[in-house]
């Protein structure tokens, strides 16, 4: 008897929600994807074939009888579910109104879930009328292949949704992970503590774009990759952690604010692939075939790392 709820619903198609859908769909749940543009829906409708072709090639189990259905209509695409996830932008102020615009339409006893890559639970719940059935649901782009999740309860959280919330993610074969909650999570305060020093170390001209790409995907992404930090730390030696780490985390960069290089690019409406340019350049057709070569390694990764014991 599977944990995941006959019928559940993803609010927002965007980057984020046509693949949180089939992933869901995939498991065998009746899914409705919702979004307040048309042409977001009709975009996800349109690469609904890529993203399944996408789950089919990693070899994501398969529940008959899962779906996905696209629409435009709030109450449709709530009648009757039991799980929420919301995917709109991270905008404080516009969560809420959705919250309250869910909350408006579904009983109490509805999880609702947001992908919010940081914003605290208990800031969001502020503003529920049921503030016990938000949490924390952070899945990582793309989030049909990227098989972890952030499982965060904010202060109001009802604790027992926890453990429904880590029998869903299971229940999908994703790995859940139950984090104490902190702004920026635990992936994307590690994440961004990398890219800070990266950012710093490219203002710098201490090393190219693609220098740097290739140090740490193939230096400690691709070590990260098999072993994780704190295993990392057993193999490298304790001893050789406080010996670099006594003289090196003084040096590291401590900026509080986005580097003004990339403010610079993102007035000039430099914004990476949505734009066609932002750190690299990308010339006609380069974008579409990026994006390609990047879930073909990731699906090629996902393989293997699934084939290798968990060390
Ligand atoms: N893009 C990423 O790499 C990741 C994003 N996230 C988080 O997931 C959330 C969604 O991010 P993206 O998918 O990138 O955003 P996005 O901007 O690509 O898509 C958001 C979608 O929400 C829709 N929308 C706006 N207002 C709405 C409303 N009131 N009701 C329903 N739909 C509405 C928009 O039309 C758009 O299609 C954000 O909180 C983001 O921080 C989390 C992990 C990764
Ligand atoms: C640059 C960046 N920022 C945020 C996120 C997120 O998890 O919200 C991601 C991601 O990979 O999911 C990201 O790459």
């Amino acid at each position: 008897m599977t944990s995941l709820p006959t019928i559940a619903t993803v609010i927002g198609s965007g980057t984020m929600g046509p693949g949180i859908a089939a992933t869901l769909a995939r498991a065998g749940a009746t899914v409705r994807l919702y979004d307040i543009s048309d042409e977001a829906i009709a975009r996800a409708e349109s690469a609904y074939g890529i993203v399944t072709g996408v789950l089919e090639a990693v070899g994501s189990p398969t529940v008959p009888g899962g779906s996905v259905s696209f629409g435009t209509d709030l109450d449709e695409a709530l009648a009757g579910t039991g799980l929420i996830i919301e995917a709109v932008p991270e905008k404080l102020e516009l969560k809420q109104k959705v919250f309250a615009d869910i909350e408006a339409r579904v009983g109490d006893d509805v999880i609702i879930a947001t992908n919010t890559s940081g914003i605290p639970i208990t800031t969001m719940a502020e503003s529920m009328s049921h503030p016990g059935r938000l949490i924390g649901m952070h899945w990582s782009n793309p989030p049909h292949l990227i098989p972890m999740i952030e499982i965060i309860p904010g202060q109001a959280t009802d604790l027992a949704l926890v453990d429904k919330l880590v029998e869903i993610v299971k229940a999908f074969n994703y790995t859940p992970v139950v984090e104490k909650e902190i702004p920026g999570f635990v992936e994307n305060r590690v994440l961004y503590a990398i890219l800070r020093e990266c950012m710093a170390l490219l203002e710098e001209g201490i090393v190219t774009p693609e220098g740097l790409d290739a140090c740490v995907k193939w230096g400690i992404g691709y070590k990260l990759s098999v072993v994780g930090p704190t295993r990392l730390l057993d193999m490298a030696g304790l001893d050789i952690y406080q010996a670099v780490s006594s003289y090196l985390n003084k040096e590291l960069d401590v900026s509080t604010d986005t580097p003004q290089f990339i403010k610079d690019k993102i007035a000039a409406g430099q914004l990476g692939f949505k734009s066609g340019g932002g750190m690299y350049e990308y010339g006609e057709g380069d974008v579409d075939a990026k994006r390609k070569e990047i879930i073909t390694g990731l699906i090629a990764a996902r393989k293997t790392l699934s084939s290798i014991p968990n060390v």
